[in-house]
């Protein structure tokens, strides 16, 4: 991203303002260049450590073009539900580098799963186990499959993006035996084929200790279990959970420090118990997709109340952006049109959803505001459009997608139309 000659913000070689004009408002922007040297960086530190691979996490951002950009930069998929795997599917993925995870897959999720036959199931409840036996015996395949872990790491991040602690719906606790309990079931499935353990230990994470920390816990479960049932499972999936920054005060490491802290850890620890090193999968989101999106927002009303606030309504919000609500999230932004003018004034800015907690930023030093400016807020590019709604019936923003000055659609503008497409009319009314 850069200033131009116009005062403007440019990203991927495109004016914001111009990007607005011609897509309208609000609008998420994603920038090739930076998601591609995040997968790049990412699949580079991997091959470093030399057995493993990189899957993107889809729940960050999916849509077929973004399934096409991280096949093309050599990564795997990990899905979530039916929806991301239809897209997959839709997009050609290819099967073999698709992992599937989720704590209630439906009948039908694991259906399509086992009919595309994607490369690895992971195992997250007892029932799931059997609904899996049964199709696949159904369709006569065997299935990978891995199992999902609480490794017990109480990681530093916001309590609803957490997934390792033991008191978490995700997975099966080692202190209460019930990752023994799914393997020894898991082991009677005869179309069954346990390859590996899997565990996530929480989202936007600034440390490299959670992750030595899980590795020590995984490796040890996984010699533990291997030994028990004479087994060589060798695969362990850390997920992902890799910060980014969104304000100043946000401290994240590079990709490759967290893969090299996380290998080398994984090493050391090898090394000392005279075991080989695993095959190693991670699972980024946010840092793939967060850093490398905006979102554009056309200023509407502004809303002085003397001696309190300045509220600045923009033309999206909650419905766009859930975040902020959600987690408290906080961002940063600029006036897009007045990238060159100095800050001047202190305001909030407020969504247009019909929520008195539909806020997008509060207090943020801005230069002067005016209506018709164009607002980009940073970092938007991971679970903004895919946690979008269309709460107060707002239709979902277009994405588009920029390289070297050019800029196309990833996804179109819903209409009015598409929202009313699924409204169906009882016949007594
Ligand atoms: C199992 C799993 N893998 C990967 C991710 C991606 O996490 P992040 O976007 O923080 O990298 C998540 C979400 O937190 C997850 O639940
Ligand atoms: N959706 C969350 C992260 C959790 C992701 C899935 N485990 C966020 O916006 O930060």
């Amino acid at each position: 991203m850069k200033i131009n000659d116009k005062g403007h913000l440019e990203i991927g070689g495109c004016d914001t303002i111009s990007l607005a004009q011609r897509f309208g408002t609000p609008l998420y922007v994603m920038d090739d260049t930076q998601i591609r040297d995040a997968c790049r960086r990412y699949v580079s530190a991997i091959r470093q450590y030399g057995n493993g691979m990189v899957l993107y996490a889809g729940k960050a951002f999916t849509n077929i073009a973004m399934c096409k950009l991280i096949q093309q930069e050599g990564l795997g998929l990990d899905v979530v539900s039916g929806g991301e795997l239809y897209t997959a599917m839709k997009a050609e993925f290819p099967p073999e580098r698709i992992y599937m995870h989720g704590n209630n897959k439906s009948y039908e999720e694991l259906r399509m799963a086992v009919e595309y036959g994607i490369e690895r199931v992971v195992i997250d409840s007892f029932h799931e186990v059997e609904l899996l036996e049964q199709l696949a015996r159904n369709y006569d395949k065997n299935i990978g499959v891995s199992v999902r872990v609480k490794p017990g790491i109480d990681a530093h991040t916001h309590h609803y993006i957490k997934t390792g602690q033991q008191d978490s719906k995700f997975g099966f606790g080692i202190e209460d035996g019930q990752i023994y309990r799914i393997i020894e079931y898991i082991l009677t499935q005869p179309h069954l084929e346990l390859k590996g353990l899997h565990c996530h230990i929480g989202s936007q994470i600034f440390e490299t200790d959670p992750y030595i920390e899980t590795a020590q816990i995984m490796l040890e479960l996984m010699w533990d279990i291997n030994d028990t049932h004479g087994l060589n499972m060798d695969e362990i999936d850390f997920g992902g959970g890799f910060g980014i920054r969104y304000v100043e005060e946000d401290n994240p490491l590079a990709p490759e420090d967290y893969i090299d802290a996380l290998t080398d850890g994984i090493k050391a620890y090898c090394d000392n118990n005279a075991r080989q090193y695993p095959r190693i999968l991670i699972e980024p989101g946010r840092s793939i997709a967060g850093p490398a999106g905006i979102t554009l927002y056309m200023v509407g009303a502004i809303k002085h109340i003397p001696d309190v606030r300045t509220y600045v309504s923009v033309d999206g919000g909650m419905a766009d952006n859930p975040r902020p609500a959600l987690y408290q999230a906080k961002y940063s932004a600029m006036i897009a049109n007045k990238a060159d003018k100095p800050a001047e004034c202190t305001v909030s800015i407020a969504g247009k959803c019909c929520e008195s907690g539909d806020m997008l930023i509060w207090d943020i030093d801005l230069p002067k505001v005016e209506a018709g400016d164009i607002l980009a807020v940073f970092d938007t590019g991971a679970y903004n459009y895919s946690m979008a709604s269309n709460y107060n019936r707002l239709p979902i923003p277009a994405v588009v997608l920029v390289k070297d000055g050019r800029a196309e659609l990833m996804v179109s503008r819903q209409s009015y139309d598409d929202l009313i497409s699924h409204d169906c009319i009882p016949s007594w009314l």
